[in-house]
């Protein structure tokens, strides 16, 4: 397999009960790239991405970041090589503030948080308030993360992964629950982070998708059915067909 991708999956299927989640899949990602997934429901994005952070073992094929095979590794090994995940519902710790949980994301580990809001180091309080920066979220560092609004703990649980140095940063469905502001504004905040970072964004909010102006891969019965840009997909008669809807000629 090619070395040049970050991430390189290929000829990947996962079944469940005889049911082919995922179907002989291949997908290529460059560093720094930030792509959009997009396909009907059931098509295969959660369980991809269950692979790729090895929730979820593949029966066949091959899942590489930066050259290492990932398919035989633990969820903690490959979140230690870099790779973060964002799943749809914000779980960030309510009862902390802003400013501890990305503090929770910088130590990485549960067992130590009796001690650590003792002890915070210059340099991890000036990391902290960095990532707060990025994430729009630096007048809130004191509050506590359960009053936020539902949008701001998206921010706040992405900024977490940002603490964790996630370089690869998988993103399920941000703007699911979002008013038109913040879905714009976590646009604006992704776009930011890409080439710094490498983000697989999962979506199906297509003015979203748009915002993003990134490279689409469209996702049907666990196989990539085309990619492209998204007026490149969207006039594509099988993406048409399987996903944007049109009425079937009798
Ligand atoms: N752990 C599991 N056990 C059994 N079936 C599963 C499991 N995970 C996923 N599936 C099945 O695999 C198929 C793909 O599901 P998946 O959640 O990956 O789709 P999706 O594209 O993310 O859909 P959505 O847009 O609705 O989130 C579905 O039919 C689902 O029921």
């Amino acid at each position: 397999m090619s070395k040049q991708f970050l991430l390189a999956a290929e000829g990947v299927t996962k079944s469940f009960d005889g049911f082919k989640a995922i179907n002989d899949l291949n997908f290529y990602l460059d560093k720094g790239e930030l792509r959009t997934i997009i396909g009907p429901n059931g098509a295969g994005k959660s369980t991809f991405l269950d692979l790729i952070t090895g929730r979820t073992r593949p029966d066949t094929g091959t899942i590489e970041y930066k050259g290492t095979p990932l398919t035989k590794l633990r969820e903690y090994e490959i979140y230690r090589l870099g790779i973060g995940r964002k799943f749809q519902t914000p779980s960030v710790y309510s009862d902390h503030t802003v400013f501890e949980n990305i503090l929770l994301g910088l130590e990485g580990s549960r067992s130590v948080w009796p001690s650590i809001f003792s002890r915070v180091k210059p340099e991890q309080r000036e990391r902290i308030h960095e990532v707060l920066k990025t994430i729009g979220l630096a007048d809130k560092a004191e509050l506590k993360a359960g009053t936020l609004a539902h949008g701001q703990k998206q921010w706040l649980e992405i900024g977490m992964l940002l603490a964790q140095n996630a370089e690869l940063l998988l993103v399920d469905e941000p703007a699911a629950g979002m008013t038109d502001e913040e879905t714009a504004k976590t646009g604006e905040l992704l776009l930011s982070l890409a080439g710094k970072h490498t983000i697989i964004v999962i979506e199906h909010d297509m003015v979203f998708v748009r915002q993003l102006g990134s490279k689409v891969t469209v996702l049907h019965q666990g196989h990539v059915l085309c990619d492209g840009s998204l007026d490149q997909v969207q006039a594509d008669e099988r993406v048409i067909e399987v996903y944007l809807g049109r009425k079937k000629k009798h």
